[in-house]
């Protein structure tokens, strides 16, 4: 296995170039950037990301928006992941681009967002969504996949015939970052690296040794 491993190719295919001096003074602005560069590019799913609690724990999930407060996903409260940030609210966020040789990771910590907008974003969801998240077990042991077909076409019925219904621990998180580190793969390995910090003047940003 280990041949065959090293055989396997990485960051193969063109590579886009990444110019760090003229990188703009905020971080959500690079990575919008590079998150319309990656659509148009084809890569599939750019908009799921890795999120690291402090378990330590990691599991893939989508993000639902991107600006100066920070980086937002919905969770369940009552999910393994929504109990830890309960009790730990530091985060690591990663995305990798493969197409592009492209990464980048967040860390800071993540806060629950107020009631309405949190049930804003539950009614934003498409009627199975919704039925699915209504559920509340997620993680838990399942005894067959009869009783998840049960379990969601009650909740569809529930959902249907009350659309205005929201699950009271559906939440939208905010990951408010403290450092993002914007990763770009080179052939040569000499790959370029730029981290932003948060500081009390605003973003500083600085090269790293790759
Ligand atoms: C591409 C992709 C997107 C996902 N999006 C979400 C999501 O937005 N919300 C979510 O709760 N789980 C999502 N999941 C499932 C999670 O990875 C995870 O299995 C689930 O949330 C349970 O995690 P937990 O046990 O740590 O709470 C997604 C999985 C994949 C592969």
């Amino acid at each position: 296995m280990r041949d065959y491993l090293r055989r396997l190719p990485v960051f193969a295919g063109d590579l886009p170039s990444f110019d760090p001096a003229a990188a703009p003074p905020q971080p959500h602005t690079l990575f919008v950037e590079w998150l319309m560069a990656a659509v148009d590019a084809g890569v599939r799913e750019p908009h799921a990301m890795t999120l690291s609690t402090a378990g330590p724990h990691a599991r893939v999930l989508i993000l639902k928006n991107v600006g100066e407060s920070g980086w937002q996903f919905a969770a369940h409260a009552a999910s393994p992941k929504g109990q830890e940030l309960a009790r730990d609210s530091a985060v690591a966020l990663t995305f990798y681009w493969s197409l592009q040789g492209r990464q980048i990771r967040v860390r800071g910590h993540a806060h629950p967002e107020p009631a309405a907008t949190s049930a804003a974003d539950f009614l934003a969801r498409p009627e199975g969504s919704r039925a699915e998240a209504s559920l509340g077990c997620q993680s838990r042991p399942l005894t067959d996949r009869a009783t998840l077909d049960r379990a969601v076409t009650e909740a569809g019925r529930r959902i249907a015939a009350d659309p205005a219904f929201v699950v009271p621990e559906w939440t939208l998180y905010t990951v408010a970052a403290e450092e993002v580190e914007f990763w770009q793969a080179d052939k040569q390995r000499k790959h370029t690296r730029l981290r932003y910090t948060r500081g009390p003047g605003g973003w500083t940003r600085t090269l790293l040794w790759p």
